[in-house]
């Protein structure tokens, strides 16, 4: 199959945005926008870095590529609408391979009215999939990662080191419980999309969508706002049964494991009510995990309250590329 009836395959025969004016077919997409802020965001994701041929099917490696994109959207408070696929495809991944990676994103991108609308594709030595997000947010409504203030409620949707524990059994094979949950939070992680949209009501949130690992994403929340952030370790939810996986491994994976895509968030004390009901609304598991003070020293420090209630500085530390 040649490029031309590659793209032929893919593209979309319909369109679920109102607002496209072109899709897939010319030099470039077109749409038009009047009355809300455009969000846009870009992640690659490369075979052996962020997925490996084993561990993951080529629909796992297309739905997790895009939803880690989609998070992305809903860190900032916006609805995703569309998203450009650019694709570095080796000589060994065949038809129906990449039939499946184009499924993977498409089931996942239809559950959200997303449409493809363009994209690359190159032929290379190893698999790369370059994912180019937009979404909308009503103007002045998007979150920040620099909006924290003193005397916030510190939360995290979800739960905490399932897409590492998830990773150890994939490469680990044995016998353990829930082991297809577990995977599933490897392959085919949720995204907090009606939640962060349906904050927009709220006066002040910050989010953070987590990627690296709450370590980092807390100092980022904690540097960009001029804050300190405190976290107890006893209060980060955790998956039923997440207590088997080996004792050195399990708050290494809560704190750096990262990919669990769910929301690192603060809140004024006085909305905290108000953004439960919202979580409630949409299904959405939130935990208050800590707060946010005042930092004195220019420090920008993330404390972290251990199980013996010793206070300990929880480095920038996690998934770094570049070490
Ligand atoms: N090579 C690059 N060129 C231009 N801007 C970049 C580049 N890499 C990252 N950025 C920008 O730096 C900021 C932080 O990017 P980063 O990738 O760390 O965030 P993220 O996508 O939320 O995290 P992750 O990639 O771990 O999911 C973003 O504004 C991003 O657009
Ligand atoms: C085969 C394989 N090896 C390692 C990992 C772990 N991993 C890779 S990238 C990343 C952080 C996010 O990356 P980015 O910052 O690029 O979004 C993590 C935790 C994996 N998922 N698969
Ligand atoms: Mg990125
Ligand atoms: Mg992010
Ligand atoms: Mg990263």
């Amino acid at each position: 199959m040649d490029e031309f009836s590659f793209i032929d395959l893919i593209k979309q025969k319909t369109y679920r945005q109102p607002s496209i004016i072109r899709g897939i077919g010319d030099d470039a997409a077109v749409f038009r926008q009047s009355s809300q802020d455009i969000v846009t965001a870009v992640d690659t994701f490369v075979e052996d870095v962020h997925f490996s041929r084993s561990t993951m099917s080529p629909f796992h490696i297309g739905y997790r590529s895009l939803a880690a994109n989609i998070s992305d959207l809903s860190a900032m408070g916006a609805k995703p609408a569309f998203y450009l696929v650019s694709i570095v495809i080796p000589s060994s991944w065949k038809e129906d391979d990449l039939d499946g990676l184009y499924k993977g994103m498409a089931d996942l991108g239809a559950a959200y009215q997303m449409d493809l609308i363009g994209g690359d594709t190159v032929s290379g030595n190893e698999l790369a999939l370059s994912i180019t997000v937009i979404g909308f947010v009503n103007s002045d409504k998007v979150r920040y990662r620099h909006t924290a203030k003193p005397g916030d409620v510190v939360f995290v949707t979800g739960t905490l080191g399932d897409s590492a524990a998830g990773f150890h059994i994939l490469t680990n094979p044995g016998e353990y419980l829930d082991q297809a949950y577990y995977s599933r939070r490897h392959r085919m992680p949720t995204i907090r999309v009606d939640f962060a949209s349906e904050l927009e009501n709220l006066s002040r949130v910050t989010l953070n969508d987590i990627s690296d690992g709450i370590a980092n994403e807390a100092n980022e929340i904690a540097e960009d706002s001029h804050v300190n952030l405190t976290v107890y370790e006893e209060k980060l939810p955790v998956s039923q049964n997440y207590n088997q996986f080996p004792e050195s491994q399990q708050s290494k994976w809560q704190l750096y494991g990262g990919e669990d895509f769910e929301l690192l968030g603060t809140v004024p004390s006085q909305d905290w009510d108000e953004l439960k009901d919202i979580a409630d609304r949409t299904q959405t598991p939130v935990t208050e995990v800590g707060y946010v003070s005042k930092n004195t020293d220019n420090g920008h420090y993330v404390w972290l309250v251990d199980r013996q209630q010793t206070n300990k500085l929880l480095e920038k530390k996690g998934y770094t590329h570049l070490k």
